[in-house]
C-alpha cells in the first residue's frame, strides 16, 4: 500500500531524510507550500500524512475533508494550529517534536533579552541611516537584575539557566513547579502576580491555552515595576496586546521584544510603530538545527506509527515509552477480542466499561492496550471508524466511564484480561488469557468456563441445560451446511443456564432458525 505524505509548510531537507530514505514502506512524498485553506481541502482526501510548521492552519473543516488522513506531524512543539479535538473524533493521531527546537528557542529569546536590553536593532539602524547617536541607545545591564519567567517548561529553564551565566536573579511561576524543582534550578518562585512584582524583565513560555490566554492582561502590567521590559517569544495571545500598548505609551513598560502576535504575519502591526520595540517574524526555531531535528523526530513518528503502530512523541494519545508499549503489545489483539466478543453480551446501553489486567500485566503502562479493547468494544455499535486514538474519546461521548484495575494476582494463568460490561440491568464478563506457545484463548464467559480459541466465526449459544440441545444445534447447523470446526459447552449447574461456543467455518448472517428453538434464549453470530 502506498503512504500518501503531503508536506504543506516548508520543511528541512536533511530533516526528511529518513523518510526519502525509506525503503521498507511505499512513500509517496508530496511537497506542496503555500496552499490556501480551500486549495488544502480539496486535496487532504487523497493524504494518509500531513506534515505541518506552525503556517499550516489544519481546522476542523480541513479534518473532516480529510477521509484518509491517519497522521498529522507538526516539526515543532505548539500545536495550536491544529484542532485536536476534531483530530481525536476523527481518530487521526497528531504528533509534534517537542525537543528539536528547545535550544533555538531558548538562545532566540537570550538574543531578544540583549537586544531590547541593550537597543541593538534600533542603534544597527540608525547607523545605517547615517547618524553616529551614542546618546540616544543607553541600554541595562543584566547583572543583578530579575527575570521573571512564566511557565517553566522546556524553554523556560533554559532561558533561566541561561539568565543566571548572565548573573541574573530568577524568580518562575509555573502551576507544576514545586519547592523542590525550583530549589534545584536555582530560581525562585511565586504566583504571577510574585513574579510580576519583582521582574525587571518578564519572559513568557506557556502554550497558548484558555488559561493563558491573555493571562498577562492590564491587571498584571498595573502591578509590574516602572520600566519593566517583556519578552514574547512563545505564541501571540498569552500578552494581551491592547494593554501591552497601553503600558507603552504610559511609560509603565519600558520595552518590548516580540516574536510572536496573535495575528501572524503581523506586518503592520501597531505594536511595531512604537520605538521601544523590537520584534522578529517568529523566527524562534529558525535555526538549521532545530528545523533539521524536528523534521528528522516527526519523520521517524511517521515511520514508527506505519511500521510498528506506536510513536515517540503523540499529542492526542497518552504517551507511552516504546520499551513499554512493546510490553503489552501482544495482548492488543486479545484485548480486541475480548472486547468485541463481550460487545455481542449486550444490546442494551453500557454504561461501564471495567478492565480487569492481572498478573505481570499488571506490572505495565496498559494504556494503549486498554485503548485497543476499548476499540474492541465499541466497534460492535460504531463500526470502523474507532481506533486506538479516539476509542476512550467516543466511549466518553457516549457517557461510558472506563475503569482500568490491576492486580498482579493472577490465580490460575501467569496473566489475563478480564473486561466487563454494566449496563442498566446487566453485568457481563468475559476473561482471556495468552498462554505460552498454544496463543490466545478465552477462559470464562460470564460464570461458564470455557477454553475457546478467539478467531474465525463464532457462535455464541445461551440455552437451558437439557438432554438433547446439543445434538439439535448440531442438526440444526448440518441443515443449513454449517460446519462446525470446534465446540465448547460451559454450564452453571445441572439443568440451569448453558452456554455453546462453537467456531463455524463460515460467517452465519442468520441465526432464526437456532434463536426459534424452545431451549435457546440468546444466539449471537460474531466474526472476529
Ligand atoms: N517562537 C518560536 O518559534 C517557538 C519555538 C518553540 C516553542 N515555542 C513555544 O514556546 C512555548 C513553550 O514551549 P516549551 O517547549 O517550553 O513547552 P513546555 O510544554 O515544555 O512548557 C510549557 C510550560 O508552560 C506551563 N504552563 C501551562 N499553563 C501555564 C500557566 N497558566 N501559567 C504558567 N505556566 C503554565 C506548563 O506547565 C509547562 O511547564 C510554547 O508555546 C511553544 O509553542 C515557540
Ligand atoms: O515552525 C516554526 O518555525 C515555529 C515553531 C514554534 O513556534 C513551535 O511551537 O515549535
Amino acid at each position: 500500500m502506498t503512504i500518501n505524505i503531503l508536506i504543506s509548510d516548508p520543511l528541512s531537507e536533511d530533516g526528511i531524510y529518513p523518510l526519502r530514505q525509506e525503503k521498507e514502506l511505499d512513500l509517496n512524498i508530496v511537497s506542496n507550500t503555500g496552499l490556501s485553506p480551500a486549495e488544502l481541502k480539496g486535496i487532504i482526501k487523497d493524504f494518509d500524512v500531513l506534515l505541518v510548521r506552525s503556517q499550516t492552519k489544519v481546522t476542523r473543516e480541513i479534518i473532516e475533508a480529510a477521509d484518509n488522513l491517519k497522521l498529522i506531524g507538526r516539526a515543532g512543539v505548539g500545536v495550536d494550529n491544529i484542532d485536536l479535538e476534531a483530530a481525536t473524533e476523527k481518530g487521526i493521531i497528531v504528533v509534534n517534536a517537542p525537543d528539536g527546537n528547545t535550544n533555538s528557542a531558548a538562545e532566540h529569546t537570550t538574543a531578544m533579552i540583549m537586544a531590547l536590553a541593550r537597543h541593538i536593532p534600533h542603534a544597527h539602524m540608525s547607523l545605517q541611516e547615517g547618524r553616529w547617536d551614542r546618546k540616544k541607545f543607553v541600554g541595562v545591564e543584566l547583572k543583578n537584575k530579575t527575570l521573571g519567567v512564566v511557565g517553566f517548561g522546556r524553554i523556560g529553564q533554559e532561558v533561566a539557566h541561561r539568565a543566571k551565566g548572565n548573573r541574573m536573579n530568577v524568580i518562575a511561576y509555573d502551576p507544576f513547579l514545586t519547592a523542590e524543582k525550583a530549589e534545584k534550578a536555582g530560581v525562585a518562585y511565586g504566583s504571577v502576580e510574585d513574579v510580576a512584582k519583582v521582574a525587571d524583565f518578564i519572559t513568557v513560555h506557556t502554550p497558548l491555552l484558555d488559561s493563558t490566554r491573555h493571562m498577562i492582561n492590564e491587571d498584571i502590567f498595573k502591578i509590574m515595576k516602572d520600566d519593566v521590559r517583556i519578552i514574547n517569544c512563545a505564541r501571540g495571545g498569552i500578552i494581551d496586546e491592547d494593554a501591552l500598548y497601553a503600558a507603552i505609551e504610559s511609560g509603565k513598560v519600558a520595552g518590548a521584544a516580540l516574536d510572536v502576535m496573535e495575528e501572524e504575519p503581523f506586518v503592520g502591526h501597531k505594536l511595531l510603530d512604537l520605538p521601544q520595540v523590537i520584534a522578529t517574524p517568529h523566527l524562534g526555531a529558525s535555526t538549521i538545527e532545530a528545523q533539521e531535528s524536528v523534521a528528522v523526530d516527526v519523520s521517524n513518528d511517521i515511520l514508527s506509527y506505519f511500521k510498528f503502530g506506536s510513536v515517540l512523541n503523540p499529542v492526542n494519545m497518552p504517551s507511552v515509552p516504546k520499551d513499554m508499549v512493546a510490553k503489552v503489545e501482544p495482548f492488543f489483539d486479545l484485548g480486541y477480542k475480548i472486547g468485541n466478543l463481550v460487545s455481542h453480551l449486550t444490546d442494551e446501553a453500557i454504561n461501564e466499561i471495567n478492565i480487569y489486567y492481572s498478573g505481570d500485566l499488571a506490572n505495565f503502562d496498559v494504556r494503549p492496550l486498554t485503548n485497543n479493547t476499548v476499540k474492541g468494544i465499541l466497534t460492535r455499535n460504531l463500526g470502523n471508524h474507532v481506533n486506538n486514538v479516539n476509542a476512550r474519546y467516543l466511549a466518553e461521548r457516549n457517557d461510558i466511564k472506563v475503569n482500568e484495575h490491576k492486580s498482579t494476582r493472577a490465580k490460575a494463568f501467569l496473566n489475563s484480561i478480564t473486561v466487563e460490561l454494566v449496563t442498566d440491568h446487566t453485568t457481563h464478563k468475559i476473561k482471556g488469557t495468552l498462554l505460552a506457545g498454544l496463543g490466545a484463548r478465552i477462559v470464562q464467559v460470564n460464570d461458564y468456563v470455557v477454553d475457546i480459541v478467539p478467531d474465525g466465526h463464532i457462535l455464541m449459544i445461551r440455552h437451558t441445560d437439557k438432554p438433547g440441545a446439543i445434538g439439535l444445534v448440531g442438526t440444526l447447523l448440518a441443515d443449513q451446511n454449517i460446519n462446525i470446526a470446534t465446540m465448547q459447552v460451559g454450564r452453571t449447574s445441572e439443568g440451569g443456564d448453558a452456554i455453546m461456543v462453537l467456531s463455524v467455518d463460515y460467517a452465519v448472517e442468520n441465526v432464526d432458525f437456532l434463536k426459534q428453538q424452545k431451549n435457546i434464549f440468546d444466539v449471537k453470530a460474531i466474526n472476529l
